[in-house]
C-alpha cells in the first residue's frame, strides 16, 4: 500500500535548487534509507514530508491527503538539530509533547528514557549531546504515527548506542509503520533497511529494494554507496 507519494517535488532556496523535480512513492511498512552526500537534498524532503517546509513547486500527497495540518498528524519527526530547548528537564519535554501530539504514548515515553539511561529529572542544557540523540528518538518513537522520520539519528552517537537504538526502532515499531531515516554511516544502517533512496543534487537516482540491489549489482549498499557517489 502506497503512503505517500510525491510527484515533480520541487524546493528552490534563493539560490540552490535543493529539490529537483522528485518523483518519488513510499510504501507501507518499509523502511528506507535516505542516503546522499553532503547538501544532496535530505534534510529538505524530510522537512517538506513532516509539514515544516513548503516545496516550491509539485505535489505531496500522505495517505491521499495533500501536505498540511492534517498530515502533520501522521508523521512523526526527528530532526537533525537539537529542538528541545535548554532550560527544561526532560519530564517537561514528555509533558509538552503529551500535551501536544495526541497520539502521544507518555508510559511508553517513560520507559524508554529508562531503557536509554536517561532520568527525567535531567536538564537538557546537562545532557551529552548522544543523550540528546537518545532523548529526541525516544520522544519520535513514542507517538503512534503512520510515517517515522528520522533524520541522522546516529550523529554523535558511539558505536554501542547505535546498535540499541537500531533496536529500539525495531522493538518498538511495528511491521505497519513506514520509516525514513537519513544517515551518512550506510555500512551500520544497511542491514535494516528494506528500500535505499539515493539524491544526488536534489534529484532521485535511486528508490530500490535494498535485497535486489544488493544481488544486481553484486555489493553491499554501502559499497554500491561509495561507487555512486565517488566524485561528489
Ligand atoms: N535555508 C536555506 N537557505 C538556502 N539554502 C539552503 C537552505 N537549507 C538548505 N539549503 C541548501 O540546499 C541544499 C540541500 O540541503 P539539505 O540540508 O537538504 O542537504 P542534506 O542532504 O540534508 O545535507 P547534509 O547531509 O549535509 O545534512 C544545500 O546546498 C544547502 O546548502
Amino acid at each position: 500500500m502506497e503512503i505517500l507519494k510525491a510527484e515533480n517535488l520541487t524546493k528552490k532556496y534563493i539560490n540552490k535548487t535543493a529539490l529537483d523535480n522528485l518523483n518519488i512513492t513510499l510504501e507501507k511498512g518499509k523502511i528506507y534509507g535516505l542516503l546522499g552526500p553532503n547538501g544532496s537534498g535530505k534534510t529538505t524532503l524530510m522537512k517538506i514530508i513532516a509539514g515544516l517546509l513548503q516545496a516550491s513547486s509539485g505535489n505531496i500527497q500522505i495517505m491521499e491527503s495533500m501536505i498540511g495540518k492534517d498530515t502533520k498528524k501522521l508523521v512523526s519527526y526527528m530532526p537533525t538539530t537539537n529542538h528541545l530547548s535548554n532550560g527544561m528537564k526532560i519530564k517537561h519535554w514528555i509533558e509538552c509533547f503529551h500535551d501536544y501530539f495526541e497520539d502521544f504514548n507518555k508510559e511508553k515515553a517513560q520507559e524508554l528514557i529508562d531503557f536509554m539511561k536517561l532520568k527525567q529529572d535531567m536538564k537538557i542544557k546537562n545532557l551529552s549531546t548522544g543523550m540528546v540523540q537518545r532523548l529526541k528518538i525516544s520522544l519520535a518513537i513514542s507517538r503512534d504515527a503512520i510515517l517515522y522520520v528520522f533524520d541522522e539519528p546516529f550523529n554523535g552517537i558511539d558505536p554501542v548506542s547505535r546498535e540499541k537504538i537500531m533496536e529500539t526502532l525495531l522493538n518498538n515499531l511495528d511491521e505497519e509503520k513506514t520509516i525514513i531515516i537519513s544517515s551518512h554511516m550506510v555500512s551500520e544502517l544497511e542491514r535494516i533497511l528494506d528500500r535505499v533512496i539515493f539524491l544526488d543534487d536534489g534529484k532521485l537516482i535511486i528508490n530500490e529494494d535494498a535485497d535486489f540491489l544488493r544481488v544486481e549489482r553484486k555489493m553491499s549498499i554501502d559499497e554500491l554507496y561509495r561507487e555512486v557517489y565517488k566524485d561528489a
